[in-house]
């Protein structure tokens, strides 16, 4: 099946500025996709080029089927949009801006209220339908935000720093939203980021980009593995007392294809594997005739990932930890 989201090696500058360098990515039906990277990253810039709103200087961007350059019109249809910077009508209430943008879609006017009420209730502003804007928080103008976007049924939705501003009990509300909505409906979302554990919470897969370059796209298994080769899983066991023969214990681990490598220090076993095999692990060392006191493991997270590809994208240290503090502890 065609991808709903196919770009070839598109390109973007702002007079010498490079903001998107030949990105290639797609993204198939059904997906939650998260563009993970630092602010000026490109991500926007991306976006718009998706949305027809800005013009590649080189490359192409195929959405739900169809040209992003030339059908922009027909790709708006199709293709719910949420920028970073939300705007509404404050001296309205929730219910009449969602009436409103249903009617700039062109919907309907018969049942157009009771379409938007449902709206409401799905992203959880029930009790708020007849409440002024201007006295909605964050977390529920990004809602509204979402409703705005879900009332034109669009096949995509495409969501721009959707997390920006809200506490913390109030993104993990909405990434569930997000994904219960894809669960449901069947919907493709394509989110973009800078905050590593909300990407990390919701989406499939994710792609990291850095400097407008688009520098790996997979789930957590596939990033680790390309980064950290095949060692992105560790399993450490502690036994009640050191091995009688560890040269004996290494000779049949290390006949495991799964196992990269097995370091043996006094009586822990640190194994660095491929796949999770902690439980398989255990029952050979019970076999084996070995006393187990604990076992832990460790897979790579996005935070070590992320980290990774910044330590090669950029050539400044000062540089990069002034990038990483922007990305962890603040936007701008
Ligand atoms: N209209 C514009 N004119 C000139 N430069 C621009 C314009 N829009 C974006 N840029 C530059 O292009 C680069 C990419 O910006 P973009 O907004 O796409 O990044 P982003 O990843 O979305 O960042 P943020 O999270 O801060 O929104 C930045 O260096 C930005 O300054």
């Amino acid at each position: 099946m065609e991808p709903i989201i196919d770009l070839r090696d598109l390109s973007k500058c702002y007079g010498s500025h490079t903001a998107v360098d030949k990105l290639s990515l797609q993204i198939s039906r059904g997906e939650i996709f998260g563009l993970l990277g630092p602010n000026g990253a490109g991500k926007t810039t991306s976006i718009l080029m998706m949305l027809g709103l800005t013009e590649p200087d080189s490359g192409t961007a195929r959405v739900c089927g169809l040209d992003a350059t030339r059908d922009a019109i027909a790709i708006k249809r199709k293709v719910g949009y949420m920028p970073d910077n939300l705007g509404f009508y404050p001296q309205l209430t929730g219910l009449e801006n969602l009436v409103y943008i249903a009617r700039l879609n062109g919907q309907p006017e018969k049942g157009i209220k009771h379409h938007a009420n449902a709206i409401l209730e799905l992203v959880g502003l029930k009790e708020d339908t007849a409440k002024l804007v201007s006295k909605y928080s964050r977390g529920m103008k990004q809602r509204l935000g979402l409703a705005e976007v879900l009332i034109k049924k669009p096949e995509l939705i495409i969501l721009d720093e959707p997390t920006l501003g809200i506490d913390p009990t109030g993104v993990k509300e909405f990434l569930e939203l997000i994904s219960s909505l894809q669960k449901e409906q069947g919907l493709t979302v394509l989110l973009s980021s800078h905050h590593l554990h909300h990407v990390q919470q919701v989406c499939h897969r994710v792609g990291i980009f850095v400097k407008g370059k688009l520098l790996a796209t997979g789930n957590l298994q596939t990033l680790a593995a390309e980064l950290f080769g095949d060692s992105g899983l560790h399993t450490y066991i502690q036994l009640t007392a050191p091995p009688a023969d560890a040269e004996q214990l290494k000779a049949e681990f290390t006949s495991w294809p799964e196992i990269n490598s097995l370091d043996i220090q006094a009586n822990t076993l640190s194994f660095n594997t491929s796949e999770n095999i902690t439980p398989k692990l255990i029952r050979k060392l019970i076999d084996l005739g070995e006393n187990i006191q604990a076992a832990s493991q460790k897979q790579y997270g996005l935070d070590e990932i992320y980290q990774k590809y910044f330590e090669h994208t950029t050539n400044s240290t000062l540089e990069n930890e002034n990038i990483k503090r922007r990305v962890f502890f603040g936007r701008k």
